[in-house]
């Protein structure tokens, strides 16, 4: 993996996430080339995390062995179109944009190529990520385990079998931090409204986060175990869960992920006209 030279098409926060994780995992820097069209952007990366930049797509893909990526996908296409006549000896694509499908980057890049889709996460920055992937049928099992390492450089990594199911991942993972950020954010202003100074209740609100979330990942028990293993009868825990029950929690988690995967198929139609 680490002998791979890796182009980053695109240097935002899911790029610099995934570079930024790899070099801190012990990737070699030199061996990254972000590009985008932002001059100071680039300079203040290639600052911060060691790795070449260039201001030209063209010139950032042409020593790649894989190129990740990492754009908008509203502007996917213009960004894909200019690189199909760079193309010589195919290099693995991998691409982190919400929605688009893998026969749409294809056409896009000229045809041909291997393609894998990754909806990525941005806590990849701090080697905590999830990752869901995809291939296309040009994948082959040495790009399976190229993207497979890579994406386990900053993270967890799950296949899934059917491109449709990225839309799942996406609503479960790919914007999941932001409902774990939002939870933090209001049981901090709770914790103000119960009296406690702001900075004290966004310690222990970040704390909890955090030891929940590990003992979860290193338990035998399952969330719902553990959820019951706090609830101590007619004790403090049950009457705030039968609060969230009451306000129908779980309802409002269906349909939060229900909206945003519905919206990662939407983006398909809508920014992956060929
Ligand atoms: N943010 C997230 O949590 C996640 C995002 N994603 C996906 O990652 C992708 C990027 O999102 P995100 O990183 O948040 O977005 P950002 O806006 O932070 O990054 C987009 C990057 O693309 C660059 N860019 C714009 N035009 C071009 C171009 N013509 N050529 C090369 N680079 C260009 C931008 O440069 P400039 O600033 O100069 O415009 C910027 O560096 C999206 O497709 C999104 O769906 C997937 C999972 C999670
Ligand atoms: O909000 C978005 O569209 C992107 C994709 C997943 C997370 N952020």
């Amino acid at each position: 993996m680490a002998h791979q030279h890796i182009a980053f098409i695109g240097a935002g926060n899911m790029a610099s996430a995934i570079f930024g994780g790899l070099i801190d995992g012990g990737f070699p820097a030199d061996h990254i080339i972000a590009a985008c069209p932002d001059a100071d952007l680039l300079d203040a990366v290639a600052k911060r995390y060691g790795v070449k930049t260039t201001i030209d797509n063209a010139e950032a893909i042409r020593q790649a062995d894989v190129v990740v990526l990492a754009v908008k996908p509203q502007i996917m296409k213009s960004v894909c179109e200019p690189l199909k006549s760079q193309l010589k000896d195919g290099p693995l694509f991998i691409s982190v944009a919400a929605g688009l499908k893998v026969d749409t980057l294809d056409h896009w890049l000229g045809g041909g190529q291997s393609i894998i889709r990754c909806m990525p996460n941005t806590p990849s920055l701090v080697g905590a990520g999830a990752s869901g992937l995809y291939g296309n049928a040009r994948v082959t099992d040495t790009h399976r385990t190229t993207a497979t390492e890579l994406m386990q450089a900053v993270g967890i990594v799950e296949w899934v079998e059917e491109e449709s199911l990225l839309d799942a991942v996406t609503a479960v993972s790919g914007s999941g931090p932001a409902y774990f950020f939002l939870m933090i954010e209001a049981l901090e202003e709770a914790g103000v409204n119960r009296g406690l100074p702001l900075e004290t209740a966004r310690r222990l609100a970040i704390q909890t986060a955090y030891g929940a979330s590990k003992m979860a990942s290193q338990s035998e028990q399952d969330p719902a175990q553990l959820k019951r293993n706090v609830m101590s009868p007619k004790g403090t825990t049950e009457q705030a869960i039968f609060s969230f029950e009451n306000a129908g929690i779980k309802a409002i988690f269906d349909d939060a992920t229900r909206a945003c995967s519905d919206r990662a198929s939407e983006m398909s139609d809508e920014f992956g006209k060929i």
